[in-house]
């Protein structure tokens, strides 16, 4: 059997801006003679039979996917259970498809995974691999994922501006809070801080999930940062809760919780107890689809990290994914290599590291090459203090400068 000859490939959990990037790299690495399916709408294609064969007009098209946002295969949450699982591998099996590539994040890892371990228990011999995505950047066994830094540069630089809209604002408004994606993992939120210029400059607190918030030091920390600087730019990580309380959740679909909401339960809280005009907003879709905010390391990244995958399909590799490896060199270099999907699925989410925590420049440090060097730079706000001393919150509450 040849096992280059049909191949099926899928997008799968939230979009990012350069998931299609990787697409195109994929499909850009492939040899001249694999017949190629595309999957519709995540693993929902696989148990619908929903796979559309690509010709040279259809492979065209999808090639000018390369700096769209979105996916542009379709993508979607699915619930894709045991049962649903057979059902899949009986319609590759029907197609004589026994090559399965998706991209995505963890959750998109573990069906790959799935599908691999019934595939076996079938006796059906399936090659897969995975190319990682995922804004959140919680994926293991990868240095960070395609798509991450794209969002953390539309964080960064929305905070920044918002920030900026504040300190005009400052006799009429004291308080903003500004919430952010990321699911249990603070990657997303800590970036909000990328272009903070000195202490006096927003965003003055960054609270993320991996520090449950305790109520009242909370807000007396709050009252200082504006007793300091008149204003207080907070920005709040989707997944963080209150101490004692649980993660805000808007719903639950189909046994996965939707987060969202913290930043309203801390308005009303900074309101009730400060009396200050207090602000929040929600930087939404966006943080996952704003191609203007793309950042062309991570583009085509996002493109290599595709094209490697089909390498390694046609060297033979199974379950496994592809992981970025960041490499000692000075400046940045990194390799591309093969990680299995077994190792990703037992790390599990990835949470901010305590180094990162305990020392926000060597985050800056570590994202700053990712975001690269398309930064236009604000003169600093009107108080200098020392730069990238940020005052987040790391249950050092009341601690003033
Ligand atoms: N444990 C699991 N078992 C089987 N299938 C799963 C599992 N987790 C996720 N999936 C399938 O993979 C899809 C993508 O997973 P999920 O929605 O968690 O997004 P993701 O890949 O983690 O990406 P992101 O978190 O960036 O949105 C789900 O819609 C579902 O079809
Ligand atoms: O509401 P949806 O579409 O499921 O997506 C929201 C979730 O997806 C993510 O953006 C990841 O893609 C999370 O940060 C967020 O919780």
């Amino acid at each position: 059997m040849n096992r280059m000859h049909k191949i099926a490939v899928g997008q799968a959990g939230g979009p990012t801006a350069v998931i299609n990037a990787s697409l195109v790299g994929f499909v850009d690495g492939l040899p001249e003679n694999v017949e190629l399916y595309g999957v519709m709408n995540g693993y929902q294609g696989l148990v619908l039979n929903e796979m559309e064969r690509f010709d040279r007009s259809s492979l065209e098209w999808l090639k000018q996917h390369r700096g769209v946002p979105g996916a542009c295969l379709g993508s979607g949450r699915y619930a894709f259970t045991s049962d649903l699982i057979v059902t899949a591998v009986l319609n590759l099996k029907a197609r004589d498809i026994h090559t399965l590539v998706f991209i995505g994040g963890n959750g998109t890892m573990a069906a790959l995974q799935k599908m691999s371990e019934a595939a076996a228990s079938m006796n059906y011999e399936l090659q897969t691999i995975g190319i990682p995505k995922t804004v959140d950047n919680d994926l293991s066994a990868t240095d960070h994922a395609p798509g991450y830094a794209s969002a953390a540069h539309f964080v960064s630089m929305s905070v920044r501006d918002i920030n900026k809209d504040l300190e005009a604002m400052r006799n009429f408004e004291q308080v903003r809070i500004i919430e952010t994606m990321g699911r249990n993992a603070g990657w997303l939120a800590m970036a909000a801080g990328l272009h903070k210029t000195c202490d006096g400059d927003g965003p003055h607190m960054i609270c993320i999930p991996e520090l449950a918030v305790a109520k009242e030091p909370f807000v007396r920390q709050v009252q200082n940062i504006v007793k300091d600087n008149g204003i207080a730019t907070i920005v709040v990580s989707e997944g963080v809760a209150f101490e004692g309380g649980s993660q805000v959740q808007r719903e639950v679909v189909n046994g996965r919780a939707v987060l969202g909401g913290i930043s309203t339960e801390m308005e009303q809280l900074l309101r009730s107890e400060l009396g200050l005009n207090v602000r929040s907003e929600n930087l939404g879709m966006n943080q996952r689809s704003a191609m203007w905010a793309v950042s062309s390391r991570d583009h085509q990244e996002a493109y290599e990290v595709g094209k490697q995958a089909a390498l390694y399909l046609e060297k033979g590799y199974s379950n496994v994914m592809i992981s970025i490896q960041r490499s000692d060199a000075i400046g940045y270099n990194y390799d591309l290599k093969s990680v299995p999907l077994e190792q990703v699925f037992i790390l599990g989410e990835r949470m901010l590291p305590e180094t990162f925590i305990s020392n926000p420049a060597d985050f800056y440090s570590w994202l700053e090459p990712l975001i690269g060097d398309q930064v236009r730079r604000y003169p600093p706000a009107w108080k200098r203090r020392k730069p990238h001393d940020l005052k987040y919150h790391k249950l050092e509450f009341g601690r003033s400068q």
